[in-house]
């Protein structure tokens, strides 16, 4: 059967990249993301603006909820202190399957735990699987429609405390109105919007940050 975009991105990042070089695969998907296929990585521009969020929270535990083929994990594992690790949820097999190579193409595979599934399913295991207390930060970047559930079920679960932050791409386009409702409105959180893209276009997207308070 014909490969998929995300097979055709694995090639790419094999034949442009360097192995064990995480810079060259962000480069290699962002100019294939240009040049060949768009495809739904967070991309540069707003990528720039998680890895800043990153650096500023310097994060102990991680969570990503939407892995696809694995740029943001890519951004998010090469800034991680040495010793920590993010875990990455993906729905789709295949593509959770050219995940793992291109972060392992990226040498950030001892970084990096990829859990295959979907959100519902998982978060209320994080604490008895993966030995989690609370996260520090997560990024979503799954169904949009997911968002506002999946962070009610990190209040109930008891895996948020003060000063947790939330990071969420797509917020405008394809956007997540009822999150940002939430989140804007909600006494327990100070929520940013970061305005920006959407990835490799001129269409207005952009980024929310919400701290939890608690
Ligand atoms: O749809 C998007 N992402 C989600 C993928 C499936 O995620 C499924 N998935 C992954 C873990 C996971 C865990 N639990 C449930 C579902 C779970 C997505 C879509 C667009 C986009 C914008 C404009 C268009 F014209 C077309 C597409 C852009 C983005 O940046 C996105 O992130
Ligand atoms: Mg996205």
């Amino acid at each position: 059967t014909r490969s998929t975009r995300p097979q055709r991105m694995l090639k790419a990042v094999q034949k442009n990249g360097t192995k064990g070089n995480p810079e060259s695969v962000i480069s290699a998907i962002d100019y294939f993301c240009k040049h060949s296929e768009w495809a739904m990585n967070v991309g540069d521009e707003k990528g720039s603006i998680l890895d800043s969020v990153v650096t500023e929270v310097n994060p102990s535990t991680v969570l990503e909820l939407g892995t696809y083929c694995g740029y943001s994990t890519v951004r998010i594992a090469r800034l991680l202190s040495p010793g920590t690790k993010l875990i990455t949820l993906e729905f789709n097999p295949v593509n959770a399957a050219v995940a793992r190579q291109i972060i392992a193409y990226a040498g950030l595979q001892d970084k990096v735990i990829l859990v295959e599934g979907s959100s519902g399913d998982l978060i209320p295991q994080m604490k008895e699987r993966f030995g989690i207390m609370t996260f520090d930060f997560i990024f979503l970047d799954h169904w949009k429609d997911r968002y506002l559930p999946d962070i009610k079920l990190f209040e109930e679960c008891g895996l948020l405390r003060k000063g947790s932050v939330l990071l969420a791409d797509n917020v405008i386009c394809p956007g997540t109105p009822e999150y940002l409702e939430y989140v804007r409105n909600s006494p327990r959180y100070e929520s940013k919007y970061y305005p920006a893209h959407l990835e490799y276009t001129k269409v207005e997207d952009g980024l929310e940050k919400s701290v939890f308070l608690g």
